[in-house]
């Protein structure tokens, strides 16, 4: 059973999903009215207004994936949800269209000062001199910030036969050329338009974008509109620009604090407000919510998700086709860690044949989050395996050969400890499953599953027999058994699967059978 909390109103609808899994208890609270059952929730969904911080990643230990119905994820503490090992996802696309018409009712109200003549026409007034507006028309809009809704935002104005100027530097001119929209600087867009508008996330970068100096740059009488976040465009900068008459008005949807409560702002005329409304249409609600449903769902039935913020994104195309490798890689992981119980300084996976040309990004982190797991006692996975095998000194690395060892595709793992280096080599083979082909540099044929028991020993008669009679005798059955030699009379290995557990004396007692050089017990 997965406990969800869902802290911020989400559609009802987008949820059905989740509401009809068997699995899935809904809680559907704000955080401060649950704070004593925190550690119970597997999965907390949210919107802009629950802060995911540090701190409360810290009381839901139990914590897997953190959904965002929507786009920004600022309201989230990302890099200490990486930390924690929780997966963090948002609905990208499911909004975009609602905000980008946002933008353009606000873009239009804000030219022709809808809101306030709607205001003096519920007043009894009827002042039709006061309320003579601007056309979109022939106007330079200036969109800084070319993603999702900064295109969206685009076509509609192209549609209004405005003249478009975007800046973006992660805009290649291919598809700004394909848009129709100009490429320009930041220098260029803020003294060539008439409208500006941003749709950036806000960064480090972004913070303050539109502040004193830029705003300097200007042309006079410009409009501004920010329906991205708060913050992009500097609140007192603005203040002083409308004060000085500078910006002619400002179409905002979005504040640096919100709730925005009472605000110098609101005290001027030309500025419009609405509470952060861009993604809250019925439609986009339903979107988003459905988006983050679906993908939460998957990732609590143990399959990846498409749109992680801190995980290599994964289509579900991509997914069918690793889905094989990457459970293969992580048993391998978790095999090689045991084995090798004592430190370790680096890992290297080589991929051969038809699992070279799969994501193995994705691979890698599973083998890895396999690896660390029996020697982390905090949670470790694909989100954070990289991150934590760095703290500890382990270096990792991807290679690909032409050596597929026989098979169609093999994952070769070889780990560096101190005065040992250890191989694997794996294969999928479709309608078989899963096999370890050679371990410890014995050629060997096992499927990486259950109590595992791995002996080396000497190759002579009767070996096998001696290793029976004690299992037997502790009443241990065997389910299969595999053995590899290097030669006649050499070092051999015996790979048995058993039916349970093996006790820490059993194994003592096979040890001492003699001839054994290792025994160890595996878990997969
Ligand atoms: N008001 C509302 O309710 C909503 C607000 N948003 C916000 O709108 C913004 C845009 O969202 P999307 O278009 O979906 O995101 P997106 O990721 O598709 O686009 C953002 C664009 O900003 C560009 N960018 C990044 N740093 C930049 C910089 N320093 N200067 C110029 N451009 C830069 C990126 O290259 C990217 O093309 C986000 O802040 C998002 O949180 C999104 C949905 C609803
Ligand atoms: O998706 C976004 O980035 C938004 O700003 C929408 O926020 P909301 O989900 O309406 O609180």
């Amino acid at each position: 059973m997965f406990r969800i909390l869902v802290s911020d109103s989400m559609s009802e609808e987008g949820l059905a999903p989740l509401r009809k899994s068997e699995q899935i208890e809904i809680v559907q609270k704000k955080v401060t009215e649950v704070e004593d059952r925190l550690h119970e929730f597997d999965a907390l969904l949210v919107r802009s207004a629950t802060k995911v911080t540090e701190e409360l990643l810290e009381k839901m230990p139990n914590l897997k994936i953190v959904g965002r119905a929507g786009v920004g994820v600022d309201n989230i503490d990302v890099d200490a949800a990486t930390r924690h090992g929780v997966v963090v996802i948002n609905a990208p696309n499911g909004n975009t269209i609602s905000t980008a018409e946002h933008t353009f009712a606000m873009m239009a109200a804000l030219v022709r000062r809808i809101p306030q003549a709607h205001i003096s026409v519920k007043s009894r007034e009827w002042n039709r001199n006061a309320f003579v507006g601007n056309e979109l028309y022939g106007k330079h809009l200036g969109i800084i910030g070319f993603g999702r809704i900064g295109s969206e935002v685009a076509k509609r104005a192209r549609a209004f036969g405005m003249k478009v100027h975007v800046y973006d530097p992660f805009l290649t001119k291919e598809r700004a050329e394909k848009l129709g929209v100009t490429v320009c600087t930041l220098d260029e867009v803020l003294a060539l338009s008439d409208i500006i508008t941003v749709h950036t996330p806000l960064t480090k970068e972004t913070k303050g974008l539109l502040g004193e100096k830029n705003l300097a740059k200007t042309k006079k009488g410009v409009y501004l509109l920010n329906c991205a976040r708060g913050g992009i465009i500097d609140e007192k900068a603005l203040l002083q620009f409308l004060e000085n008459g500078h910006v002619a008005g400002a179409a905002l949807d979005v504040f640096e604090k919100e709730p925005l409560g009472d605000h110098p702002l609101l005290s001027f005329d030309n500025v419009i407000v609405t509470p952060h409304l861009g993604a809250s249409t019925v439609e986009a609600q339903l979107n988003v919510a459905a988006q983050v449903a679906e993908e939460v769902l998957q990732f609590l039935e143990g399959k990846p998700v498409t749109s992680s913020i801190n995980l290599p994104t994964l289509s579900k195309e991509v997914y069918a086709k690793i889905q094989s490798f990457y459970t293969l890689a992580k048993k391998m992981g978790i095999l090689a860690s045991q084995f090798m119980n004592i430190p370790v300084q680096e890992i290297t996976v080589t991929y051969a044949g038809t699992v070279a040309d799969l994501e193995t990004t994705y691979i890698t982190r599973s083998l890895l989050a396999g690896f660390l797991k029996p020697r982390v006692a905090s949670t470790v996975n694909e989100v954070n395996a990289a991150m934590i095998a760095k703290e500890r000194g382990i270096t990792f690395g991807e290679k690909f050969s032409d050596d597929t060892y026989g098979y169609a595709n093999c994952i070769s793992l070889t780990v560096y400890g101190e005065n040992k280096v250890f191989t694997m080599k794996g294969t999928h083979i479709p309608t078989y499953g899963d096999r370890i082909v050679q371990f410890d540099g014995f050629s060997i044929d096992f499927a990486p599953e259950g109590h595992l028991l791995y002996i080396q020993h000497h190759d002579k008669p009767g070996m096998i027999g001696k290793v029976g009679n004690v299992l037997g005798a502790h009443d241990v059955n065997i389910a299969t058994m595999q053995v590899g030699r290097q030669q006649a009379g050499g070092k051999a290995i015996m790979m048995l699967s058993l039916d349970k557990p093996l006790e820490e004396d059993v194994l003592q007692t096979l040890i001492n059978i003699g001839d054994i050089e290792t025994a160890k017990k595996l878990e997969v």
